[in-house]
């Protein structure tokens, strides 16, 4: 069997780690032959409650988990972690916007980076050398050459979840951007599932819708690249729902405002359904996306083909093979789309000023 991999999850005694711990702890995530030592950091008043999650998760008597490790400090935390999740942070409550969160979660995000990168310095000099070997072995592959190889991944959860990634990037310099990424897979199911509930056919039967931008009521829900299977037969959404006022209306804004809404009904943000979404992204970063398919997610803006502001975490197309993503180039899009990618660009350099603002106070 392997060596046994150590990921980290900060936020680990809050609500979505809850949930999440138990599948990455199961194998759902890494792989059912993949060993984990799990590190739950959190800030000390909750480590009571930590130990807690310790006891459960012994009790759950799952043979991949070899050592859980409850700590306080960042220091134990990032030390020579293969993925980091950081869910760390508050959560926004009714009648919040998620960058209200920036002045609060920012510094947080700010604080772990600068960790990340002194911690996980090893690993990252690993990476680096990695990095140069797999790209003199892959030139002649020149789709995935041109993609960016992950291998010590630091996924941000915690809202709001672009800005803080950006920010944690930016306070870990020597790690390289791309080991970078944001969480907008939650809101990639939640459109796949409003197609699949409007169709009649289940979650697996639609693909490649694509969420652009922003993980905020900013973001861009699109379809016009997606396809859905409709009982045998394949064909564009647009085709098989028939019903553009909807895809271009309630559609959009039902995705867009999912989590106030569960907020609303629930009292508590999302939790289940973004301790999913976390496996999603992170399972397809360690094995890849399915061959024909994208997925979304916030990644380094530089260099993409749609002419988004280059220094933004924005979440794009991606397609990942052999730990290494790459945005999906050259999908044609209309004007409708363009001011909405636009629109969510804009508010996310408006954000990206304002932490940076907060920052240098
Ligand atoms: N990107 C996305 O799709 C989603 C993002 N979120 C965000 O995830 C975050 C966490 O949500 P929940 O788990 O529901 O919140 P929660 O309040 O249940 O748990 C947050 C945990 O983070 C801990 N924490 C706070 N500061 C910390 C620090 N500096 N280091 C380590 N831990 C720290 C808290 O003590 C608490 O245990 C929120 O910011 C929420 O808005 C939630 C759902 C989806
Ligand atoms: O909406 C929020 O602020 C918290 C949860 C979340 O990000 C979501 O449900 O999409």
């Amino acid at each position: 069997m392997a060596e046994p991999i150590r990921v980290v999850v900060t936020g680990a005694a809050g609500q979505i780690a809850y949930s999440l711990l138990y599948s990455i702890a199961k194998g759902d995530v890494f792989g059912k032959d993949q060993p984990i030592i799990l590190v739950l950091l959190d800030i000390p008043p909750m480590l009571p409650v930590l130990d807690g999650v310790v006891m459960e998760l012994q009790d759950c008597a799952l043979p991949l988990l070899r050592e859980v490790i409850p700590t306080d400090e960042v220091e134990v935390g990032f030390k020579d972690i293969d993925a980091a999740i950081l869910v760390g942070s508050m959560p926004r409550k009714e009648g919040m916007e998620r960058k209200d969160l920036l002045k609060a979660n920012v510094a947080i995000f700010k604080t772990q980076g600068a960790a990340l990168d002194k911690y996980a310095k090893k690993t990252v000099k690993q990476l680096s050398s990695n990095l140069q070997r797999i790209f003199r072995e892959e030139k002649s592959k020149s789709f995935w050459y041109k993609g960016h190889h992950v291998s010590r991944q630091v996924l941000v959860v915690g809202n709001p979840a672009n800005t803080n990634c950006l920010i944690a990037s930016k306070s870990a310099p020597s790690i390289p951007k791309e080991n970078f990424s944001c969480l907008t897979r939650l809101d990639h199911n939640r459109a796949s599932s409003q197609v699949a509930i409007r169709c009649g056919v289940s979650s697996d039967k639609v693909k490649n819708v694509i969420i652009w931008g922003n993980h905020s009521s900013t973001q861009y829900p699109d379809v016009h690249h997606a396809k859905v299977d409709l009982h045998g037969a394949e064909m564009g959404v647009y085709e098989a729902v028939k019903d553009e006022a909807w895809l271009r209306g309630d559609f959009i804004s039902t995705v867009q405002l999912r989590g106030a809404a569960v907020i609303k009904s629930r009292k508590l943000s999302s939790a289940m359904s973004a301790a999913k979404a976390i496996c999603d992204h992170m399972r397809d970063i360690w094995f890849g996306t399915k061959e024909g398919e994208f997925i979304s997610m916030g990644v380094y803006a530089a260099g993409n083909s749609y002419g988004v502001p280059e220094d933004l975490i924005y979440s794009f197309p991606v397609q990942i093979k052999n730990k290494t993503w790459k945005i999906v180039d050259g999908l044609p899009i209309n004007d409708f789309s363009r001011a909405k990618m636009d629109a969510t660009a804009a508010e996310l350099v408006e954000e990206r000023d304002t932490a940076l603002d907060f920052l240098s106070q």
